[in-house]
């Protein structure tokens, strides 16, 4: 359906025009083979199931998330198998493994590509930056993607409780002249609430800045810039903490989700509208700099070259846990943790 995004006119899909009956009928005779376990493989190959599709599982054996495969009800033999097999019994792979993963798994997935398959990514890295990752489908397959906006955990979430996130989706090749209702049954299958297109150019370079700027790394950026400077200046890791981060995931980001920015703003005081009318451009302008060196680093290849580099060494999980250690023990989240244990629900 048309639907007007501010000005601009969008077709977007949704589960009206496009219902979960119609998607199990355009998927009834494939074979959906999930590659990869980790965050996004367990929410997708769940919702999946759950909707009634054919779906198996593809996962290294002896490896942590085989077990967990396991303990999630995929039966080895049967729903669960090596890599390499699902490979071969899937008429449709999902190439769920991470992007850095994916490019040791090419040669294998690409050997099980016969004609008329279907090749489906969650982003479109793979495919974009090939010049890095040497993954070039070849010509007589579908390539589709389908993006959940969010992480693979919250589209399990959401799924269980009746909701949906909502996905990008978008063809790179239509072999089989049906690319795209192969891609939008997927969509919908996944448990998205709505599908809006792209390209996987586009789907990767938006992607890759939006987590790396406002949802992960400008987010955690200002936490810490804000928490020093009340720290600095005297205020106890309890206030600094609850006027940083708990106030605005518990109390005002709730509200936007709701309704947005503005109705935030209108149930706080006239004094803080006021203050932050004033405040919000400044923050802009001084960001927005920032914002536009990431881009460009997005588009030149680079954030995909060093993204490659360091999660194709053997001992990558070592070193993000290592890292994500220190945020962990920084004060901030050490507060945080204290905070979190206070909130009634909790105890
Ligand atoms: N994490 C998310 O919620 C999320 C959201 C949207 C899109 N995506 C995209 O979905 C895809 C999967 O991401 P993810 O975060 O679920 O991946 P992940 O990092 O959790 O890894 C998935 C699986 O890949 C396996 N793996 C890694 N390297 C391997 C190798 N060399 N050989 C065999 N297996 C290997 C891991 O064991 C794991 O089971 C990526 O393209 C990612 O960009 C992820
Ligand atoms: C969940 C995110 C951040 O949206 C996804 O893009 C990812 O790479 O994990
Ligand atoms: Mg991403
Ligand atoms: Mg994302």
């Amino acid at each position: 359906m048309k639907l007007k995004f501010g000005t601009v006119e969008e077709d977007v899909v949704t589960r009206e025009e496009f219902p979960l009956e119609k998607a199990r009928e355009v998927l009834k005779d494939e074979v959906i083979a999930v590659l990869g376990y980790g965050v996004q493989g367990p929410g997708q190959a769940l919702n999946l199931k759950d909707n009634g599709f054919n779906v198996i599982v593809g996962q290294r054996k002896g490896s942590k998330t085989w077990d967990k495969a396991v303990a999630d009800g995929w039966v080895p033999g049967e729903t669960l198998f090596e890599l390499e097999e699902a490979c071969e019994k899937g008429t449709i792979l999902q190439f769920l493994l991470s992007d850095a993963g994916q490019i040791a798994l090419w040669p294998t997935v690409k050997k099980h590509l016969s004609p008329g398959k279907a090749l489906y990514f969650s982003h479109g890295f793979g495919v974009t930056y090939n010049d890095q990752t040497g993954i070039i489908p070849p010509k007589d397959v579908d390539v589709i993607l389908v993006a959940p906006k969010g992480s693979g955990t919250s589209l399990r979430r959401m799924f269980v409780e009746g909701r949906g996130l909502n996905s990008s989706f978008a063809i790179y090749q239509d072999a089989t002249g049906k690319a795209r209702e192969r891609v939008i049954a997927l969509g919908i299958g996944v448990g998205s609430g709505y599908l809006f297109e792209t390209d996987f150019y586009r789907e990767v370079t938006s992607d890759l800045t939006g987590e790396r700027g406002t949802l992960m790394g400008a987010i955690q950026g200002i936490f810490a810039a804000q928490y020093e400077v009340l720290r600095e200046n005297g205020h106890s890791p309890s206030e600094a903490f609850n006027e940083t981060v708990e106030e605005l995931t518990q109390s005002l980001m709730p509200l936007v989700a709701e309704n947005g920015m503005d109705w935030m703003y209108a149930n706080c005081s006239t004094t803080a509208q006021r203050g932050a009318l004033d405040w919000w451009k400044p923050f802009r302008d001084a960001s927005k700099p920032v914002f536009e060196d990431l881009y460009k680093s997005v588009k030149d290849g680079k954030e995909a070259a060093k993204s490659i580099e360091s999660n194709s060494k053997s001992d990558y999980r070592v070193k993000l846990e290592e890292e994500l250690k220190e945020l962990r023990e920084s004060e901030m989240w050490q507060a945080g943790a204290t905070v979190r244990k206070l909130r009634p629900e909790n105890n």
